[in-house]
């Protein structure tokens, strides 16, 4: 019998979120800014008769432990190229909001996806694992990836970008999630009330912020401030207006920066160093306008196999 397999993966939150017009194939190309923050899933890979999914964490009540969960997705897809049978019991230990726009269920099947190739001993190649990845979602190669890359494309064409430092960052978690389906939806519906329209006629090509490149390699975080940008915040504030709130709160507790992560509703919050985060944490949590709130920093690194080097 073989040994359980645990790996370890990390939420993100997007830096710059640029988002051009409506596809004809339903998704928006982008110019996808990704930074990884040490907010972490783990998912354990333990031999089984069949598949099975099971939960834990505070938010486990919300994730779904039949074939709907990406988790579950990304081991039928490994095993259906191999051609093997998915007996696995996939254990997932949640840390990382679900529906928040950190890319937990991301998280999740990149994990599934590191952990059952190595239960299975079925060796993919990293391109391979990439391709599975971005079949499953837009930011699931991302959280293979980690660290800070830029995603063009809908999200999955990635290229590795430099930092210079890491940042410092504080997230409230709002109560319950947003649809990420329904948020880019709304960023179509603000488009088109606007009279600016919505298809990839009328908006502009999406593309990287140069002063956002040059401030992350160079470690500068209040550059990075200055520079940071969500098209998708527009769409999440119009679906939940107390989100303006919560950005208030942090702007006034002396963040750096207050942006929605990616589709929300986890507002992100830029701070100096570790000491102005815990000074922007405390004032959130008593402002009463989220329901927790976490201190982290980033860039960290993307999937991997614990007990690996
Ligand atoms: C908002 C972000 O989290 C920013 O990183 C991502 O763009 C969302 O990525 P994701 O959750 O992996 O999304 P997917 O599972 O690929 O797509 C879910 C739905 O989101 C919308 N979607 C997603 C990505 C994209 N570039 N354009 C879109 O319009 C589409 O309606 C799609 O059907
Ligand atoms: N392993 C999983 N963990 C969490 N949710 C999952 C998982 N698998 C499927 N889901 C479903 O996906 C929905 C979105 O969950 P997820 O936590 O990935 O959202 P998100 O972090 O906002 O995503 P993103 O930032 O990539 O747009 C959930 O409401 C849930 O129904």
């Amino acid at each position: 019998m073989s040994r359980p397999v645990t790996a370890r993966v990390p939420a993100k939150v997007n830096v710059q979120l640029a988002v051009g017009g409506l596809r004809p194939d339903g998704f928006h190309d982008l110019a996808n800014v990704f930074l990884a923050v040490g907010l972490h899933d783990e998912v354990t890979a333990t031999p089984a008769d069949a598949l099975r999914i099971t939960v834990e964490g505070a938010d486990a009540g919300q994730v779904p432990l039949d074939r709907g969960n990406l988790a579950a997705r990304a081991a039928l897809a490994l095993a259906e190229r191999y051609g093997i049978e998915p007996g696995v019991h996939l254990h997932i230990a949640k840390d990382i909001p679900v529906a928040g726009g950190m890319a937990g269920g991301s998280a999740d099947a990149a994990g599934a996806l590191l952990a059952c190739d190595a239960l299975w001993g079925t060796r993919a190649t990293r391109a391979e694992l990439l391709e599975i990845c971005a079949e499953l979602g837009s930011d699931i190669p991302f959280s293979l990836v980690g660290g800070v890359a830029l995603g063009r494309g809908r999200g999955e064409l990635l290229t590795p970008l430099e930092t210079g430092g890491t940042f410092h960052w504080v997230f409230a978690v709002a109560d319950g999630g947003l649809s990420t389906p329904a948020v880019y939806r709304e960023c179509d519906r603000l488009r088109e009330e606007s009279g600016a329209g919505a298809s990839a006629a009328d908006v502009p090509d999406p593309e990287p912020s140069q002063v956002l490149l040059d401030a992350l390699r160079s470690g500068d975080a209040t550059a990075l401030a200055a520079a940071v940008s969500n098209d998708l915040q527009p769409a999440a504030l119009s679906l939940r207006p107390a989100l303006a709130d919560t950005l208030r709160a942090g702007a006034d507790a002396g963040a750096l920066a207050s942006l929605v992560s990616g589709s929300g509703p986890t507002c992100a919050f830029l701070a100096k160093d570790t000491e102005a985060a815990q000074g922007v944490a405390t004032a959130l949590a008593a402002s009463g306008t989220c329901r927790t709130v976490r201190v982290t920093s980033g860039p960290v690194p993307g999937a991997r196999l614990v007990g690996d080097a």
